[in-house]
C-alpha cells in the first residue's frame, strides 16, 4: 500500500462526520450557530476530541472556525446541538479555568512588566503574591523569556510578545488551550522557531489540548495529531485528517517527502 493510500486510508476522504477518541474532552454533536442578524456561521458541526490532542483547523476566510471557537470557550452559545467541554458546559469549563486562549493579537497590557502581565490572571483569581511570582517565572522559563522578568511589553519583538502570551494562558495550567491564528502575524522563521517550542511545551504536559486556527496548511500539518478542514459559509467540519507522524518533529520532518504527502492531502480537501 503506498504512503498515499495509507493516509487515505486512516484519514479517509469519506471519514465519518463524528471522529471518535477516548477520554473525550470536547464533544460537538450536531452543533449550529446563526448570529442574530441571521448569518448562518456554522451548520451540523461533529467533531469529538481527547485528552493531549493537537488539533489545527483549517478552512477558507469565514467559514466559522473563531464561532466554532467561541462557542467551546463559552463566550458565545450555540443555537442548535449540543456542546460538551471536559465534560460540563463551555461555560463552566471557563469558570474552572480549565480553558486558556492565544489570539494573533497579543493583548498585553503596555504598561506592566512581563511578570505581572503573565501573572494576572492568578492576581484576578486572588492567588497569593509570593505564589503567583513562582508560577510566573515558571511560565516565562517554559517560553524562553525568564531573563526578561522586569522587561515591558514595548520593549519585544512580535514573536517574543507572542511568547509572553503563551505563558500567560499556561499559567493557570489550562486543559485547553485554544490559539486563534496566533503566528499569523510573525515572519516565516520566527514563526517556524515558535512551532517548534509551542510542541516543545504541549508534550511536557501529556493532558494539556491545543485546538489551534491556521490559514497556513503546512503549520497545520507540522503541529496536528489531525487536522479538522471546514467548508465555506455556513461552515460544516468536511474532514479529519490524522497527522500520524511520530514526535518531536524538527526539520528534518518539515522536509520530508511525507510531510509533502500531508500538506498535499490536506490542500486536496480543502478545495473538495
Ligand atoms: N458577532 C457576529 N455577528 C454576526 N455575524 C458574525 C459575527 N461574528 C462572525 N460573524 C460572521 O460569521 C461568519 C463566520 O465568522 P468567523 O469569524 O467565525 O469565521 P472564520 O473562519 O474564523 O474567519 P477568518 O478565517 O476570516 O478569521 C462570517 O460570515 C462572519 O462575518
Amino acid at each position: 500500500m503506498s504512503f498515499l493510500s495509507t493516509i487515505l486510508t486512516s484519514a479517509g476522504s469519506a471519514a465519518p462526520a463524528v471522529h471518535r477518541t477516548t477520554d473525550s474532552l470536547i464533544r460537538l454533536q450536531d452543533v449550529g450557530k446563526t448570529y442574530p442578524n441571521g448569518t448562518v456561521a456554522v451548520q451540523h458541526a461533529n467533531l469529538t476530541a481527547g485528552e493531549g490532542e493537537f488539533l489545527c483547523f483549517v478552512g477558507p476566510s469565514g467559514c466559522g472556525k473563531s464561532t466554532i471557537f467561541n462557542m467551546i470557550a463559552g463566550l458565545t452559545g450555540q443555537t442548535s446541538g449540543q456542546l460538551d467541554v471536559l465534560g460540563t458546559t463551555p461555560k463552566e469549563a471557563r469558570r474552572q479555568s480549565e480553558i486558556a486562549f492565544v489570539f494573533q493579537e497579543h493583548t498585553l497590557l503596555p504598561w506592566s512588566k512581563l511578570i505581572d502581565n503573565v501573572t494576572l490572571p492568578l492576581k484576578l483569581r486572588g492567588v497569593p503574591k509570593k505564589e503567583r511570582l513562582a508560577e510566573g517565572e515558571r511560565v516565562l522559563e517554559l517560553v524562553g523569556l525568564k531573563d526578561y522578568l522586569k522587561v515591558l511589553p514595548r520593549e519585544l519583538s512580535g514573536g517574543m510578545k507572542m511568547r509572553v502570551s503563551i505563558a500567560r494562558a499556561l499559567i493557570s495550567r489550562p486543559k485547553l488551550l485554544l490559539m486563534d491564528e496566533p503566528f499569523g502575524a510573525l515572519d516565516e522563521i520566527t514563526r517556524q522557531a515558535l512551532q517548534d517550542e509551542l510542541l516543545k511545551i504541549w508534550r511536557q504536559d501529556k493532558k494539556m489540548s491545543v485546538l489551534f486556527i491556521t490559514h497556513n496548511v503546512f503549520e497545520a500539518v507540522f503541529l496536528s495529531t489531525r487536522v479538522v478542514v471546514m467548508t465555506p459559509r455556513p461552515g460544516k467540519i468536511s474532514d479529519v485528517i490524522d497527522i500520524p507522524a511520530p514526535y518531536p518533529r524538527d526539520h528534518d520532518f518539515r522536509s520530508s517527502p511525507e510531510f509533502g504527502e500531508y500538506v498535499r492531502h490536506v490542500s486536496h480537501q480543502l478545495k473538495h
